[in-house]
């Protein structure tokens, strides 16, 4: 927000003069948490959400059950729809899974040939923006922040919807499926608008080609040639996958479902979504995990000494280095403990890449931040779980070895995970139909007049 300079220093010293008396008023002591049994982020310390809802859409595992009956921490799996989702992406083979897989977590069924073909070319069809929004939106006010774009875009889209006010489920179908739809676009030429008036580079706008898939069509729009190989739509296909969709209790689809409960329209629910997704311990991080990379890279000289990189994380920790914030991007979850299942995917991916574009050396960098950062977090945090590296550790460096430029990464969680919100607010509509209302344990004291 611009303001003239004085007024903006007079603020921000009365702002600096409130600091304090935040603190005292705002701060809740952890241990009135425990006293009255209340979950801190809603969440009990082995990660155990606290129960909000039902979601027949997909399951999180993180525990098992062992011999004994006892509860166990174990390696980290992620069901859409029933559907495993090694074998979803295993079923695929060398073919592209992004509609069908987007087809499963909005119908609930795996299609046949013939709901596939149709849904790709509905599709394909609602791939395309009212007549002149890029012009008039998207090259409007462009920003480096590419999800705060995005979000504007959507919440413009409402105001050339006339049958927004209607909100039956069949215009909410038509809405998710607009949306998904659309967002490459709003992605990729927000990018591009930016690239030109900040960046001062070559503007290009290609339409996308009805022939092809979501992911093709990304490198399509995005490359100035509009070139691309198959294995790099491939990558990008099961990546967009794997981002897809993560239960109902993830921040960002919890916030689709809070809104939509509240009676407000497709635009506002996914406008909220994208302002929680953006967050740099949610979708956010795998902008932070590249940033933090670089910042390793530009701190400790032989970034192959691995007691170096550890020393250096160690002090990101301490909040001594990169952003302060004390956290190494990347790493732990609230969910799952051993592995995060949808990070062993990417690796497999990224070692693959790594190899073929010389990037070895990087890759060892990775490795040994992913070796030593659990560690590290361990002894310098209370952890009841265990922390291992997340779906946000190698999508950034995924991206990078496409050619996909940094300010693309979280937007490109949000073309994939517009599926799984969309999902969840139909079944919230269909299925629910109450307004969600947690309560809050007032400590607040009352006070003499
Ligand atoms: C798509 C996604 O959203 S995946 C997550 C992406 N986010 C990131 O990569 C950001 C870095 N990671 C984090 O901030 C956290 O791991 C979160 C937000 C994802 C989960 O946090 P929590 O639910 O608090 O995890 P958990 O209960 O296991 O944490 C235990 C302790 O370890 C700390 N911790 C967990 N992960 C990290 C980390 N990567 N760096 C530093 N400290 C960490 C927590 O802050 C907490 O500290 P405390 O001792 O002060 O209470
Ligand atoms: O489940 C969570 O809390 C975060 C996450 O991994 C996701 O949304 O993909």
């Amino acid at each position: 927000m611009e303001m003239k300079s004085m007024e903006q220093n007079k603020l921000s010293s009365y702002a600096e003069g409130k600091k304090q008396i935040c603190m005292e008023n705002d701060k809740i002591p952890k241990k009135l948490y425990e006293e009255y049994g209340v979950n801190c982020g809603l969440r009990d310390e082995n990660g155990k959400g606290v129960l909000t809802g039902l979601t027949r859409i997909s399951k999180i595992v993180s525990f098992r059950k062992n011999k004994e009956g006892t509860l166990q921490p174990c390696d980290g799996e992620l069901w859409y729809r029933g559907y495993h989702i090694f074998d979803l992406i295993d079923s695929l083979k060398g073919e592209y899974g992004f509609e069908k897989i987007a087809y499963l977590l909005l119908f609930g069924n795996y299609p046949d040939a013939k709901e596939e073909e149709a849904f790709f070319q509905v599709l394909s069809e609602a791939r395309e923006l009212p007549q002149n929004f890029t012009r008039d939106v998207l090259m409007k006010a462009p920003s480096k922040d590419i999800m705060n774009s995005m979000t504007r875009s959507v919440l413009t889209l409402a105001s050339y919807d006339k049958r927004k006010e209607f909100n039956t489920l069949e215009d909410n179908i038509r809405q998710a499926i607009q949306m998904i739809a659309v967002f490459p676009m709003l992605a990729v030429y927000g990018y591009h608008a930016y690239n030109h008036y900040e960046n001062h580079a070559s503007m290009y706008i290609h339409r996308p080609d009805p022939k092809l898939s979501t992911a093709e069509n990304i490198l399509r729009m995005l490359r100035p040639d509009a070139s691309y190989t198959q294995l790099e739509a491939k990558v990008l296909d099961v990546a967009l996958i794997l981002h897809m969709e993560h239960g109902g209790g993830n921040n960002s689809t919890f916030t689709t479902r809070v809104v939509t409960s509240a009676g407000s329209d497709t635009y506002s629910a996914v406008a909220a979504a994208m302002s929680s997704l953006k967050g740099p311990k949610h979708g956010g991080a795998n902008i932070k995990v590249m940033e933090m990379i670089q910042d390793i890279k530009d701190h400790v000289p032989d970034w192959e000494d691995k007691e170096a990189v550890e020393n250096y994380l160690a002090k990101i920790l301490d909040k001594e280095a990169f952003d302060h914030k004390g956290l190494i991007y990347g790493m732990g979850h609230a969910v799952y403990s051993v592995s995060d299942p949808r990070e062993k995917v990417l690796k497999f991916y990224v070692q693959k890449l790594a190899k073929e574009k010389g990037r070895d050396k990087d890759m060892a960098l990775y490795d040994a931040i992913e070796e030593a950062a659990p560690v590290l977090i361990a002894q310098k945090r209370h952890i009841f779980k265990g922390v291992s590296p997340n779906v946000d550790f190698y999508s950034g460096f995924v991206y990078e070895m496409l050619g996909i430029p940094m300010e693309l990464y979280t937007p490109l969680f949000a073309v994939a995970r517009i599926v799984g919100w969309s999902a969840h607010r139909l079944e919230e509509l269909v299925g629910m139909n109450k307004i969600i209302r947690p309560a809050y344990m007032s400590v607040m004291r009352e006070r003499e007049e």
